[in-house]
């Protein structure tokens, strides 16, 4: 029975909204001395990405999962100036935040980083506004694909343990961008069940989502499709195919015109 004494089954009652931690009580959670600690590495990949040009001007963001705990950049932060008591640390059973920062909301990358925990058992995600990654957004149409570049070794096969090798082809979806970051979850969702091989998810005109078992393979992984990104454009740029071929790309002048 709920505590109004009327005939509600209890397993019906809302539970109780947990009272907001206070960063000073749980401060612990992001106070480390270990340069490995979560919410140290955060600060240190989101400095370190923010001199690539891929989190500029409070863009993109990070997360890393720690047993049950995740860890989140906030919303709205400056990158590279960022602290590791800005963070939100987030269980992941209970979706109950464990901290919140005192200034900052939570980022409207969550629902999206939650994607690859739920979807995926990520152990961290990347979220860029890498200029490349929204190039490619616009000269292919639902897929990026390259083949037969060595730097396409570092990306994993996701069908069976290993990685993809030189002839193989990297294919990773393009999804279309919507008004609000935290809207893509339910299209995340899809295009992350169509390619339950794929580690990273194109946004158009917008980015990239990039997730690892860890944040140092995600690490890699962002940096080897970056860099598989950025070569591609300037492929395109020159009418050379991205698919391993020999032959010239058929050059277009028209931007509806994509790739395949
Ligand atoms: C430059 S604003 C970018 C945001 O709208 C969003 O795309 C983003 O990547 C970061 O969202 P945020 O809520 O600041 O963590
Ligand atoms: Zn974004």
């Amino acid at each position: 029975m709920c505590s109004c004494q009327c005939t509600h089954s209890a397993d019906k009652i809302t539970p109780k909204a947990i009272e907001p931690v206070t960063a000073d009580s749980s401060d612990a959670l992001i106070t480390s001395t270990d340069a490995l600690h979560p919410a140290n590495v955060i600060v240190e990949l989101c400095s370190l990405f923010y001199t690539n040009n891929w989190v500029t001007g409070t863009g993109g963001g990070i997360s890393i999962k720690d047993g049950n705990k995740i860890y989140l950049a906030p919303s709205g932060v400056q990158k590279e100036r960022m602290k590791p008591e800005d963070l939100f640390v987030l269980d992941h059973q209970t979706r109950e935040y464990l901290r919140v920062p005192k200034v900052f909301k939570p980022s409207a990358c969550t629902p999206l980083f939650m994607n690859c925990y739920d979807l995926r058992n990520a152990g961290a995600c990347i979220h860029t506004h890498s200029q490349a990654a929204v190039m490619v957004s616009l000269l292919y149409e639902n897929e990026f694909r390259i083949s037969n570049i060595e730097q396409i070794k570092a990306i994993p096969k996701g069908f069976e343990p290993g990685y993809l090798s030189f002839f193989d082809t990297l294919t990773i979806p393009i999804i279309d961008n919507v008004a609000h970051e935290q809207d893509l979850e339910i299209p995340m969702q899809e295009i992350m069940k169509k390619y339950p091989h794929t580690v990273a998810v194109i946004v158009r005109r917008h980015g990239i989502f990039i997730w690892g078992e860890n944040i140092w393979k995600a690490k890699i992984y962002n940096e080897a499709i970056d860099y598989l990104l950025e070569l591609a454009v300037k492929m395109k740029g020159f009418g050379i195919r991205t698919d391993g071929g020999l032959g010239s790309e058929k050059r277009d002048v028209d931007p509806k015109i994509y790739d395949h």
